[in-house]
């Protein structure tokens, strides 16, 4: 690949620059080429693409979706991409019982709640969701930023909010899961407002309610990784593996991307990566605060995900579903992971990898894997009975060893939503951003990857249609970027695309 024409190739000047080969940055890419932007490149540190989705071959053809796998069905960018690739999805079993320890004690239930078996618990933590309903219908559900109250409510945790508003340690179990779970940590790490912003951009609380039924979950066939594979097959060579980025300079008309390998050039970058993940990279000028602030101050979850896979779903003949949640895990949650054909049972869930305290949740998990495994088999046992203790594989992905990554999801701490302000993503300059992160609904989902890397993508090729209409009016023709001073004036480029989003809106 050192050939001559490799090396023109390479230094020649793309439209676009997508850094990252996650489901978000390959969207982008893909959205553009559909687009006719095709002259672009991914450029991704890892020898894989997918980032945050990734499976693991287990035993007997069987694989483990080490990260981003559950589709809600309120997915409906991810599920559109699933069609248009054509990768099916498949449904989690929702016959059976679910299963929920609280103090040593592992009560059994039909639906989302433990109603008869822990009705005071269950009632409590129902009137402390009406209650939460209430209180996001008071600010703008475009916006909850905008409410006069967005200081005080970035002011509060989660943690003091449920603390106020429940009675029980159920409910208060209930709340730490979903924190931990869906909304990226345990309730004392996260803001109020966030919470409030999270949820009116969902959809209210009544989607949480729903996707706390669990059964709606699908998961996509061959795993979630599969529609980046495919996206990737597509773009061809325009995805370079192993091409970790350093630094970029913006200049007037271009932008310069190093590599180990060498430097790269674009008339503009899209950065589809968590924002943690890209405060690795130099970039020069810096920022504007509100991006800035985001990648300094967001930081990530830790967690394990684990598999243990079975002759047979045992847990259904004693009508067991498979989910479970436990605030002495050390999984906090589970659910039945085998396929509607297959004859081989998986049970798949979540442990804390962090070195927090938390009396509503697990302990994080023992250091030694040895005592992981047995720990892990153990909290499946109360659970589903002995038979958990002989399982055919077992295996676990801890995502805090990944390099490239900095953690499953993120914690939007109390403070940063209010000290980054609504342009936290806006583009700066010729830099666009995308990752789930960027995204206003489902931050940190595959949906929100989704969502993020076709914004970037439609915010970029209106600028170029723009780009080109500005110069055919004025009759020049497109210079050959080769950009040499630092730029001073990104706030130009900026405005630009500040018309093009406002021309678009009014459209
Ligand atoms: C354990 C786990 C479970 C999850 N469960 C779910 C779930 O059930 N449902 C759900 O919807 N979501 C889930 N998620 C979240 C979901 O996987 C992510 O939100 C989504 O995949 C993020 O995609 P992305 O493209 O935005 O970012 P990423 O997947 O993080 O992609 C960023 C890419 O950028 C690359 N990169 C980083 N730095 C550089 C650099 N300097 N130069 C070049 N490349 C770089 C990385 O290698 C990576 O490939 C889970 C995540 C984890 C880890």
């Amino acid at each position: 690949m050192q050939s001559e024409e490799f090396m023109e190739r390479e230094n020649a000047t793309v439209d676009v620059i997508v850094v990252g080969a996650g489901l978000s940055g390959l969207v982008a890419a893909r959205r553009l080429s559909q687009a006719g932007v095709t002259s672009l490149r991914v450029l991704e540190a890892r020898d894989r693409v997918g980032g945050r989705t990734k499976v693991h071959q287990l035993g007997n053809g069987r694989f483990a979706e080490e990260g981003g796998q559950l589709v809600g069905p309120e997915y409906t960018r991810l599920i559109a991409l699933g069609e248009e690739l054509g990768v099916p999805t498949w449904p989690h079993n929702e016959r059976g019982k679910a299963v929920f320890e609280r103090r040593g004690r592992v009560l059994k239930f039909d639906g989302s709640m433990p109603w008869i078996a822990d009705p005071l618990g269950s009632a409590d933590f129902a009137q402390s969701l009406v209650r939460l309903g209430r209180l996001c219908k008071r600010a703008p559900r475009a916006d909850a930023l905008a409410t006069p109250e967005a200081a005080k409510l970035d002011a509060l945790t989660f943690e003091s909010w449920v603390r106020r508003s429940t009675k029980t340690a159920t409910a208060r179990t209930l709340w730490a899961i979903i924190g931990a779970l869906t909304l990226g940590s345990r309730p004392g790490d996260l803001s109020l407002l966030f919470v409030v912003r999270h949820l009116n951009l969902i959809g209210g609380v009544e989607t949480l309610l729903a996707s706390l039924s669990g059964g709606a979950e699908r998961s996509f066939a061959g795993g979630s990784a599969e529609l980046s594979h495919r996206m990737a097959a597509d773009l061809g060579d325009r995805v370079a593996l192993g091409s970790p980025i350093l630094a970029i300079r913006q200049y007037d008309d271009g932008v310069e991307v190093d590599t180990p390998a060498g430097t790269h050039r674009a008339r503009r970058v899209v950065l589809a990566m968590s924002p943690p993940d890209r405060a690795g990279i130099q970039i020069d000028p810096q920022l504007p605060l509100p991006q800035r602030t985001i990648g300094e101050r967001m930081s990530m979850a830790h967690a394990y995900k684990v598999h243990v896979t079975y002759p047979e779903p045992f847990w259904r003949r004693q009508g067991l579903s498979g989910a479970s949640m436990s605030d002495a895990g050390p999984l906090m949650l589970t659910w039945d992971d085998t396929p509607p054909e297959e004859r081989q049972g998986a049970l798949v869930g979540f442990a804390r990898a962090d070195g927090g305290i938390s009396a509503d949740l697990p302990d994080p998990m023992p250091g030694d894997p040895e005592q992981r495994r047995e720990a892990v088999l153990a909290g499946l046992a109360r659970a589903f009975g002995d038979q958990a203790l002989r399982p055919d594989e077992y295996h676990e992905m801890n995502w805090t060893e990944e390099r490239w990554t900095s953690g499953c999801i993120p914690i939007w701490s109390p403070g940063l939503l209010t000290a980054c302000g609504p342009g936290y993503a806006a583009p700066a300059g010729r830099l666009h951003f995308a990752g789930s992160e960027a995204s206003p609904a489902w931050p940190g989902s595959m949906e929100g990857a989704v969502v993020a890397g076709e914004r970037a993508a439609a915010d970029i090729a209106a600028l170029i249609d723009a780009e080109g209409a500005d110069r055919q009016a004025s009759g020049k023709q497109p210079g050959g970027a080769q950009p040499r001073q630092p730029r001073e004036n990104a706030a130009r480029s900026h405005r630009r695309a500040q018309e093009v989003r406002a021309a678009r809106s009014d459209n």
